[in-house]
């Protein structure tokens, strides 16, 4: 199938499109903190949303893979004025409804809407901010979760490793 053109309305996050890989660290006060790495990929099909798919792994010292860690998927609407509506869900009995805005290159998103079913783990809240950064992806991510206040769990730089493939949309 041919790319499709990029929709117009995603001019704002249209740097985001493609295939990222790189690596970052993670901790919280309630676990041992760890180096994983991470692959994203931003698809889009014509329409004014991208497609978004995250997955990460455990490295060990050497920054070898050891096991999947997380992984989540979602999509993220463009709106006017440079606003963002973004649904993420998570294999752990998390969804999410972010919202945010673009300023240049840099996104900043926070939880307006989160569920959990009966057994996921508590958690309340989450910020995200992605920027480009030397035409890196770098983002930092804070949650509130198991009766903690809202502070960091992960941080990642990635680097562009591919284009997008239609078949991922
Ligand atoms: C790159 C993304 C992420 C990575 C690599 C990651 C990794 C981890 C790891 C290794 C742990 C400790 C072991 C475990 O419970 O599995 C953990 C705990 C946790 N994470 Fe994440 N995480 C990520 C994103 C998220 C997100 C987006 C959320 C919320 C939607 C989240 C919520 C939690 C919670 C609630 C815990 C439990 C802490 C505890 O048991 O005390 N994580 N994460």
């Amino acid at each position: 199938m041919d790319v499709p053109e990029l929709h117009p309305d995603l001019e704002p996050i249209a740097f985001l499109v493609g295939r990222w890989e790189g690596a970052g660290v993670g901790g919280y006060p309630t676990i041992e903190s760890f180096n994983f790495g991470q692959e994203i990929v931003f698809g889009h099909n014509g329409k004014p949303f991208l497609s978004y798919t995250s997955r990460t792994w455990l490295l060990d010292e050497a920054g070898a893979k050891v096991r999947p860690l997380g992984t989540e998927t979602g999509f993220w609407r463009q709106l006017p004025n440079r606003q963002l509506e973004v649904c993420l869900s998570h294999p752990t009995g998390i969804v999410e409804i972010y919202v945010g805005e673009v300023v240049f290159n840099k996104i900043e998103l926070h939880t307006d809407v989160v569920a959990r079913t009966a057994t996921a783990k508590e958690y309340t809240a989450g910020h995200r901010l992605y920027g480009l950064v030397n035409g890196n992806l770098m983002w930092a991510y804070d949650m509130a979760a198991m009766g903690q206040p809202i502070q960091s769990h992960i941080s990642a730089e990635l680097k562009k490793v591919g284009d997008f493939v239609p078949d991922e949309v």
